[in-house]
């Protein structure tokens, strides 16, 4: 299959199980998903309905058991063939920041340290660009602190900062509001989106929150181990 230039996410009839100790559990099963190039896409589901597993295949944390997965250029599944742990993490260093429901900084250094620690491995590091973009977080006050001495809607405009500061053509998060209050995550959310915007960036949001999803370009839904 040819994929055209602008699709940053090709996956085509993904399955994926899980081998536990009551046997084997299906999760996603037979999924479809097109990604453009500077869309934003919220994934919602019930818990447990597989939206962290579609988010860590597409990172390539994970592999699927079948199906076909382009990310960026990237086969990491196609027929038989699957990419390996290099070429997968060399995709993430490079090309996609990652957003958690736990923020994980790097509890050692200080925001200013995490704000730049991706961009830097990406070897893009800019730091007229950091400037801006902690200018635009809101932290420019804060960049010689460390990431306990914040609240958590502050360490979560880090972990934005930080996925965004090498400007990758893609950003995945995970319930990035989950442990923040309405209030702040509502805001936290803005601001993600108006930066992901504004640099052109797809974005595959996975959330629990309608309102949250309602602010994506596309919204789809998981159930049962199929996108709808
Ligand atoms: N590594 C694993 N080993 C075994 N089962 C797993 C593994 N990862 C996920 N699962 C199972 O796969 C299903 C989907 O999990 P997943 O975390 O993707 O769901 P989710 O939709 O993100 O849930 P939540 O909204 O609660 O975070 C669950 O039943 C989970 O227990």
């Amino acid at each position: 299959m040819t994929i055209p230039a602008d699709h940053v996410v090709l996956a085509r009839d993904l399955v994926k199980s899980f081998q536990t100790a009551g046997g084997q559990v299906a999760v996603l099963n037979g999924v479809d998903l097109t990604l453009r190039r500077g869309e934003s896409l919220a994934v919602t589901g019930e818990s447990g309905s597989g939206k962290s597993t579609l988010l860590h295949l597409i990172a390539g944390l994970d592999l699927p058991d079948s199906g076909q997965l382009t990310v960026l250029g990237q086969d990491i599944a196609r027929g038989d063939a699957r990419a390996d742990d290099r070429t997968r993490a060399a995709l993430r260093r490079d090309q996609v920041g990652m957003i958690f429901q736990q923020f994980n900084l790097i509890p050692s250094l200080t925001v200013a340290a995490n704000l730049s620690f991706q961009a830097r491995l990406a070897d893009r590091h800019d730091p007229a660009r950091q400037a801006e973009l902690a200018e635009a977080l809101g932290l420019s006050a804060l960049l010689d602190r460390y990431p306990e001495q914040l609240s958590g809607g502050q360490q979560q405009r880090v972990a934005i900062g930080r996925a965004l500061g090498g400007q990758p053509p893609l950003v995945l998060a995970d319930e990035p509001t989950g442990n923040l209050d309405e209030a702040t995550g509502d805001a936290v959310a803005a601001l993600m989106l108006a930066l992901v915007r504004q640099q052109g960036t797809s974005l595959v949001l996975v959330t629990h929150s309608q309102r949250l999803a309602a602010l994506c370009d596309r919204r789809v839904h998981l159930s049962a181990g199929r996108l709808a």
